[in-house]
């Protein structure tokens, strides 16, 4: 089975070594070999500097070359961005080749036409290492999944912002030194905004949504809050009251519908999901059937995500064999039904400055009270005579009540709300 990469950088320059060291396993598993035939790049110059780097591959610099080339059956997409990386994926469908793609962005924003085209022409479109690395994410829903009914997914599931959280919080590295470091390590976007800001997170959340609740969501309708905000004070008072502050991706089921969002969270030291540290991935599933289930791996890197787009490739040699290309990755689909923000219920941690004076606390509950919230725990830290920070943890609250107490705290100009963060329960 010949196969054409396009884009070999981080994940595509991974894929030959992974393939040879696999040869055994998959001609016992295929009974047929999985050959590199053309690479696309960018000019004769890249082909060039990769020729004399001792790579044997037929570099190409037009995607015509491969789009021409009937023995090539799967396409493998990993240059990233939109385009031209939706225009040479729609040929390459239009072309009778089946695809795959690590390309969360594309697929989050242009996922629904791209599986048409691919169902019209019955070939396969995959896409396991878009959404949390090497994890089997997707295909565990799409397949083990398919006899349980997922009531709520929590994931960590961007792995450049996670390993920058792990060395500032536990090693004392400056931002930019996480963010430089996860970069060279290529674990980053080549815009690292998406990573840090929660927008890579978002594109991963829409693609679980359609795996774990069946139902397409764009990005635009999933909220979100990045690290940049996390402050080392928050920290702190996080770990003095038991929690471990993440970046989790949320997708939780109401009677009205579903809420997903990905924002700096309070987890449990105690909770699976608090010891998933450094490039490390994890999604936790609470489901009818199997209760609470959580799976862990390399969320970014070189070999694990190559070890999905392989995965994605075997699949599809398999499907080829038995003649069933055309069926979706994955066929879970209901009517979309977005939540009522007023029974989306959770717990907040709310860090608000207030003048160090007598009566600043009672003027806090009396606003928290007018909009029935109730105080589960307080913190105040030793003010310095003009600002004093109280630390909150209130009772379970709507989006609604959520969304009318930040705009009370902003209404008083002597209250600052530094920051808030949602608290998840103790299992
Ligand atoms: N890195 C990771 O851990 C993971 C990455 N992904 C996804 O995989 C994809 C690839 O990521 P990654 O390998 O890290 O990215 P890189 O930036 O390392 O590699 C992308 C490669 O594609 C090439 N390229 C870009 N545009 C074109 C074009 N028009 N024609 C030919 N070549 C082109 C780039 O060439 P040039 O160098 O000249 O720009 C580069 O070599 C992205 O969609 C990313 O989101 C998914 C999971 C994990
Ligand atoms: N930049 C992404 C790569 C994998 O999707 C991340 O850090 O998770
Ligand atoms: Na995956």
């Amino acid at each position: 089975m010949k196969i054409a990469l396009l884009g070999f950088g981080t994940v595509g320059s991974g894929l030959p070594a992974l393939i040879a060291d696999n040869q055994e396993k998959l001609a016992a598993l295929l009974d047929e070999t999985i050959s590199i035939s053309k690479v696309l790049v960018r000019s004769e110059e890249k082909a060039a500097q990769l020729r004399q780097a001792g790579h044997p591959w037929d570099f190409v610099t037009s995607i015509e070359a491969i789009l021409n080339d009937d023995t090539i059956s799967i396409v493998v997409e990993l240059m990233g961005r939109i385009e031209p990386a939706k225009t040479y994926i729609s040929q390459a469908l239009a072309a009778g080749k089946s695809v795959v793609t690590a390309n969360k962005d594309l697929l989050a924003l242009h996922g629904a036409e791209l599986q048409k085209l691919a169902q019209k022409n019955k070939v396969a479109l995959y896409y396991e290492a878009a959404v949390a690395g090497g994890i089997p994410i997707l295909r565990t829903l799409a397949n083990s999944f398919a006899s349980d009914k997922v009531t709520r997914l929590l994931g960590i599931i961007n792995g450049t912002s996670n390993f920058m959280l792990t060395k500032m919080m536990e090693e004392g590295w400056t931002y930019k030194k996480a963010l430089e470091t996860a970069q060279l390590l290529g674990y980053a976007e080549s815009d690292p905004t998406n990573d840090v800001e929660g927008i890579d997170a978002v594109y991963k959340l829409a693609l679980l949504s359609e795996f774990a609740f069946g139902m397409t969501i764009s990005p635009s309708q999933i909220k979100h809050q990045g690290i940049p905000t996390i402050q080392q004070a928050d920290v702190e008072i996080a770990n003095q009251l038991g929690y471990v502050i993440k970046l989790v991706g949320e997708i939780v089921e109401v009677s009205s519908g579903i809420f997903a969002e990905v924002s700096p969270t309070f987890l449990p030291a105690s909770h699976p999901l608090a010891s998933v540290k450094g490039v490390m991935n994890a999604v936790y599933l609470d489901s009818i059937g199997m209760g609470a289930s959580m799976f862990y791996g390399a969320g970014a890197g070189q070999n694990p995500t190559a070890t999905s787009v392989l995965a994605d490739i075997v699949r599809i040699v398999k499907r080829f064999k038995e003649q069933t290309l055309g069926k979706s990755f994955n066929e879970y689909k209901r009517a979309t039904r977005l939540a009522e923000s007023s029974e989306v219920l959770n717990k907040y941690y709310f860090s608000v400055e207030t003048p160090d004076s007598t009566g600043q606390f009672l003027r806090l509950v009396q606003l928290f009270t007018a909009v029935n919230v109730s105080f589960e725990q307080v913190l105040q830290q030793k003010g310095d005579g003009q600002r004093a920070v109280v630390g909150i943890i209130c009772h379970k609250i709507s989006q609604t009540q959520l969304a009318s107490l930040e705009t009370k705290l902003a209404k008083e100009d002597d209250f600052n709300l530094l920051n808030y963060f949602k608290v998840v329960e103790e299992n």
